[in-house]
């Protein structure tokens, strides 16, 4: 799994399009998103990812919530994002490795909100431009690399 932390201001986000020919089904709320003082996640899940799913959602969740705690961020926006790995998770896999990692974080306490799976979306983003506002991690079953 690939992750780009961005604490930011706010992260907005518009569906426009499907991406999948059976993209995550969502209600017309779920269309339009947003969240302020946010701990933007944008995550590739990866094939390796596939080999131990409950690990990696256990390895995602303590890094998000390190990285939280450390910008003093309470909000986190789940965000499926293909394009941080070549090597990508099916997207059934994928779909339910982000699911639990949003559980996961909400059973910690934090307000979370997932972007939809599957789709084209607008989205705006404020990074605040802090020293730690912009990190990445990549977690395999095994271990975690950090940047
Ligand atoms: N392994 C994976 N990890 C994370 N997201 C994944 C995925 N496989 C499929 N998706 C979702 O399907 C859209 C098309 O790839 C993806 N859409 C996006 O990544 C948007 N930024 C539009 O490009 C995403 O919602």
């Amino acid at each position: 799994m690939r992750m780009l932390l961005i604490h930011s201001d706010y992260l907005e986000y518009e569906v426009k399009d499907k991406a999948l020919k059976k993209p995550e089904e969502i209600s017309e709320e779920q269309k339009k998103g947003r969240l302020d003082e946010v701990l933007a996640v944008f995550v590739s899940v990866e094939k390796v990812d596939e080999q131990n799913p409950e690990e990696v959602v256990e390895k995602a969740v303590a890094e998000i919530k390190d990285v939280a705690s450390q910008v003093k961020a309470q909000n986190i926006f789940v965000y499926p994002f293909a394009h941080l790995s070549s090597e990508l998770a099916s997207p059934d896999a994928a779909l339910k490795i982000l699911k639990a990692v949003e559980e996961k974080l909400k059973e910690e306490g934090f307000n979370v909100k997932r972007a939809p799976f599957g789709y084209y979306k607008a989205f705006k983003l404020s990074c605040k431009g802090h020293p730690l506002a912009e990190l990445s991690r990549t977690i395999v079953p095994g271990e975690v690399k950090k940047e």
